[in-house]
């Protein structure tokens, strides 16, 4: 199997993005394990300026992937005026940040918590996308869990930097995560979800989906904990999300559906920009400020305290966009003919497909098989 490989056919203009981003992310994260793998075989290891810069660098990438927040929540309220969703958007991250900053470490715990359910959640979403598998309960919960692990495992491995990186957040974080009953069931609880993801994906011949779980874990597990983060989080956590946006923006599905992927890129990149620059330029300029801080460690704490409450109204507005029917997003009558009724989408709280992306994947895996045995189990194979 190779990286590129989808267990799905999913080669229609409108799926291109995500598998190109979803390839792109695999190679992305495969060399960041070889690199980090290097010094078993002698060559040498990652120092820790490098790795600070490596993390820095895909921090910074995964930014804009949340630029269009308030595109997709003014759409998802039924088209409420920007000034009210940017009011709504910047009160939340508002409340998240007085409750990071003052209720402390529970608030922090929950804001990770809600992170892995994010990242999970996402995971979960592409892999409908690029392969049309709708898992039950048991094998969707184990797939939410293993796509965490990009998070969970550095945070039960640790280590020196992502040590030092949480104790300015809040140093009982820290204590937390050294303990080695807790470093033991985040390991665990992930190895179990693997398993069972695995498992399900390889029974029902979505061996992409498994592909990924692995691959999560290699990184999680080989890359030096922040790092491992990081890399995630910019090249592929951003760049599935990107990648899934502009089959959910309405104007960039629209050209996409004409085949017109490149303007469809470049109308989400206009789009991006302007919140993109802005949100780069102040963390930039806070991550000026820290260097030059009497007490730099206050401040990086202050830094990830504002970033960590930026992403909740973020978190807010995809998990709005994985749980709402495509029309709401796209607007009345833009849902193609061929989208399933919602009544059976939502059988087993199944999230409705909300973008163009999972009806023309899910219609064309139905599609592929040819004669009426095949076709029969191929339908079995995507009820499992
Ligand atoms: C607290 C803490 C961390 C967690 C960061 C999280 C949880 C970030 C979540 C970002 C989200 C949700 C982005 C949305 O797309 C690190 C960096 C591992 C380092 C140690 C301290
Ligand atoms: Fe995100």
């Amino acid at each position: 199997m190779s990286l590129t490989e989808q267990s799905g056919d999913s080669t229609t203009s409108t799926s291109a993005p995500l598998l190109t981003a979803a390839t792109w992310s695999r190679w992305l994260v495969v060399g960041t394990v070889v690199m980090s793998s290097g010094h078993l075989i002698g060559l040498p290891a990652i120092t820790a300026p490098v790795a600070l810069v490596v993390a820095g660098v895909a921090f910074l990438a995964g930014i804009p992937h949340g630029a269009i927040d308030h595109l997709m929540a003014k759409r998802l309220s039924g088209g409420a005026p920007l000034l009210a969703v940017a009011a709504v958007y910047a009160g939340a991250a508002a409340a998240a940040w007085a409750l990071l900053e003052w209720v402390g470490p529970i608030a922090l715990v929950a804001a990770v918590l809600f992170s892995a359910v994010h990242f999970g959640m996402g995971e979960l979403e592409v892999s409908r996308l690029l392969t049309g598998w709708l898992p039950r309960r048991i094998p969707a919960a184990a797939i939410v869990v293993a796509g965490s692990g990009a998070l969970v495992l550095p945070l039960a491995r640790s280590g020196d930097q992502l040590l030092r990186v949480a104790t300015a957040v809040s140093p009982e974080l820290a204590v937390l995560i050294s303990l080695a009953p807790v470093q033991i069931a985040l390991v665990s609880t992930w190895c179990v979800a693997a398993s069972v993801a695995v498992a399900a994906a390889l029974r029902s011949g979505h061996r992409t989906v498994a592909l990924d779980v692995v691959i999560i874990g290699a990184l999680g597990m080989a890359a030096p904990p922040l790092v491992a983060f990081a890399v995630w989080f910019g090249c592929w956590h951003a760049l599935r999300h990107t990648a899934r946006l502009l089959t959910v923006e309405p104007g960039c599905a629209a050209l996409l559906v004409d085949g017109r992927g490149r303007a469809a890129t470049w109308r989400l990149v206009r789009l991006s920009a302007v919140p993109s620059l802005a949100a780069l330029t102040a963390v930039l300029a806070l991550g000026w400020f820290t260097v030059a801080s009497p007490n730099p460690t206050t401040m990086v704490a202050e830094v990830l305290r504002l970033l960590l409450a930026l992403t909740v109204p973020h978190m807010v507005v995809v998990w709005w966009l994985d749980f709402v029917p495509s029309r709401q997003v796209h607007g009345p009558g833009a849902r193609p003919a061929a989208a399933p009724a919602p009544s059976e989408s939502r059988r087993r709280l199944r999230p409705l497909p909300s973008s163009y992306l999972s009806i023309a994947t899910k219609r064309r895996s139905f599609e592929r098989p040819r004669g009426a045995d095949a076709r029969r189990r191929h339908v079995e194979q995507h009820r499992r």
